[in-house]
């Protein structure tokens, strides 16, 4: 009956090339369980999971294939089971393993139609999307932050640069052109799946000055007088002296006090009458320690069950007397143990350390209502202040959904209709979607050409070196570099190299190897080749000890061509995408990218040595 009603809907041909299928599902967490429900569902006939990690409780939430029973067993095998369920018929397989491990080597990946990422760390990533690349395999990337999701088709339909197509220019609009339509990810943004959102750690202002400023890097306020800013200096010594007394008076039943009355009265006051400030928004207000102090007699310390409620005004000071004192105390402490050589102690903020957090709470609900901006509780100020995004199950079953939308274009081999597709909260529209883009000459990854090397155990590095490259491919030997993930093993301070075996050099069986051409002088460079190495235990009759098959190399070209007429024809049917354009582009999407870049942009890219873009977890980091 559902297999019959997905053949209705998506016709024998595909239905039969879903079946017929053997794809890889890298991590069974959060977007992968759900991908792994829908790709037995919709009839994948085979299914390889891998997973390195063992269930947690803290998966259960939204990895709705596990239940409390699991909690420590593989997340692979459980997950494998389990799905099993849904479709008896499917082929499961199941690794506990990291995908990074040698085992899995380029001809591995080579036996699957499809490879789907569901990864939550860059160096994964990285690793699937570089074996992809190399064993020619598509990758569905995907990946999630709270609201937000991105899933994108990532294959190298054609490893050669395509200069009239910059990396920007959106391809998929480019139907009657699909040679040009090499399905790598942009740099910059898009082979990161998110711009980064590492956590961000503020130290409040209030609890730096309290807990957080030495006295000796005070003492470095530039103090000069002289008449023009003799009135400022003033101001800054006395506030300078202020803070000192209040600080001394850490520890004595007068610190809070103190404190709340400089940061909430006087402050206050002082701020209430910059008049020209107060125009357009309505004045801070001054909160009164003695009237606060005086309601909230009898009011007890917030407890850990009023975590997600918002305190009220009388609980927040509770909570700021007592957080003020708990962490008195702590520096207190630690100035005791303090020797002569040590720095001078200072606390810091830390979502789970509970005093701080607690102070913070309190502190930003006391000042939220002198601005008034609504309290927030201190489960939800963890959140913001802590820089936590939650994992929403919803965005994970929409962006696995999408995941699978996108393997019907891959597996009819439609990839000028595969989009890089958005899921976002904010925005007029939950999803929206680009074409695919062509590879970036500048790109480490999307311009490289890549290659099996096919080396006996007895191979030098001279014979690829002279064997290979340079009489094969044309390479000048003395403008060349070589590495391994290791680190370079050739350039012409190398030679000491040559006559050494590659396996010394750590060049072994399925190792990768990266050629750079450096040779910027006499003509543009070729861009980035890269081999994988495949060792032959036997050599054969008449076998080089290295070989390759021929490849064709382009060059990094610096200075851009003309694009052809068909291209910049094309009309813009992106649909959605009307955030990303940029303003004046919007008419013509398409050939207005790519004349905007060949009168101007693409000469700049071409310069471009290195394409940093994003740097934390989730990004991808290309290195030209
Ligand atoms: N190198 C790897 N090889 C195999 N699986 C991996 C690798 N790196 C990460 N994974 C798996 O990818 C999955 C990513 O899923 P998800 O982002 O939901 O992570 P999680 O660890 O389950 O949840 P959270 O990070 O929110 O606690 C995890 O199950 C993780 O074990
Ligand atoms: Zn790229």
């Amino acid at each position: 009956m559902r297999a019959s009603s997905i053949k209705r809907s998506l016709g024998v041909d595909l239905t039969t090339k879903i079946k017929e299928s053997r794809v890889l599902l890298v991590g069974a967490g959060g977007i992968g369980c759900e991908l792994l429900k829908n790709l037995v569902l919709t009839g994948f006939g085979e299914v390889h999971i891998i997973d390195l990690d063992t269930i947690d409780l803290s998966n259960l939430n939204r990895q709705f294939l596990f239940r409390h029973e699991h909690i420590k067993k593989p997340k692979a095998l459980v997950a494998k089971e389990v799905a099993h369920n849904f479709q008896p018929g499917a082929k499961l397989e199941a690794y506990h393993a990291n995908i990074m491990d040698r085992q899995f080597n380029v001809g591995w990946f080579q036996t699957f139609n499809i490879v789907f990422n569901a990864l939550d760390n860059l160096a994964a990533r990285r690793h699937v999307n570089r074996m992809c690349l190399a064993a020619g395999v598509p990758l569905i990337e995907s990946g999630t932050t709270g609201f937000n999701g991105q899933v994108q088709v990532i294959k190298q339909v054609r490893s050669v640069y395509t200069p009239a197509l910059s990396d920007e220019a959106r391809t998929n609009d480019i139907r009657e052109k699909p040679s040009v339509t090499t399905a790598t990810p942009k740099p910059h943004q898009n082979h990161s799946l998110f711009a980064p959102f590492g956590p961000r750690r503020h130290s409040p202002s209030i609890a730096s000055q309290l807990f957080g400023v030495s006295e000796d890097e005070e003492a470095e306020l530039d103090m000069t007088e002289n008449a023009d800013n003799a009135e400022e200096i003033a101001n800054l010594k006395k506030e300078a002296d202020t803070l000192k007394e209040i600080r001394d008076s850490m520890g004595s039943d007068d610190f809070a006090k103190n404190v709340f009355k400089k940061v909430f009265e006087t402050d206050m006051e002082r701020l209430r009458g910059l008049d020209a400030m107060w125009k357009e928004r309505e004045a801070p207000k001054v909160l009164v320690f003695d009237e606060l102090q005086e309601s909230s007699a009898s009011i007890n310390l917030p407890n850990s069950n009023a975590d997600q409620r918002e305190w009220s005004m009388e609980e927040n000071l509770v909570m700021f007397k007592d957080s003020l004192d708990r962490l008195s105390k702590r520096l207190k402490e630690l100035q005791l143990k303090k020797t002569p050589d040590d720095p001078e102690p200072i606390l810091t903020f830390d979502k789970d350390d509970e005093d701080t957090l607690d102070f913070v709470t309190a502190t930003a609900n006391l000042r939220a209502d002198v601005f008034h901006i609504g309290r927030t509780s201190k489960f939800d100020t963890k959140q913001m202040a802590g820089n936590i995004i939650p994992a929403i199950a919803t965005t994970n079953a929409m962006t696995a959904s999408l995941c699978v939308l996108q393997s019907f274009k891959v597996l009819q081999n439609d990839l000028s209709n595969a989009k890089i597709v958005f899921l976002e909260r904010s925005g007029p529209r939950a999803i929206n979607s680009e074409g695919l883009r062509a590879p970036n000459a500048t790109c480490g990854v999307c311009s490289t050409v890549r290659g099996a090397l096919s080396v006996t155990p007895s191979a030098t590095l001279q014979d690829l070196v002279e064997g290979v490259l340079e009489p094969q491919f044309g390479y000048n030997t003395q403008e060349m570099s070589i590495s391994t993930d290791q680190g370079v093993v050739y350039d012409p301070d190398m030679e000491d190299n040559l006559p050494k075996k590659l396996s010394e050099l750590g060049i072994t069986n399925d190792s990768f190897l990266t050629v750079v051409d450096q040779d910027d002088i006499n003509q543009d460079p070729r861009v980035n080749l890269e081999f994988w190495i495949v060792e032959q235990t036997e050599p054969t009759e008449g076998s080089k000890p290295v070989m390759v098959q021929t490849l064709d190399i382009p060059r990094r070209k610096k200075k851009p061509v003309t694009p052809e007429p068909d291209v910049a024809s094309v009309t813009n049917g992106a649909a959605g995408t009307g955030k990303r354009k940029r303003e004046g582009e919007d008419e013509l999407l398409t050939n207005g990218h790519v004349a905007k870049k060949v009168a101007g942009e693409s000469a700049k890219n071409g310069d471009e040595d290195v394409v940093v873009i994003g740097d934390d977890e989730g990004a991808i980091l290309i290195d030209d």
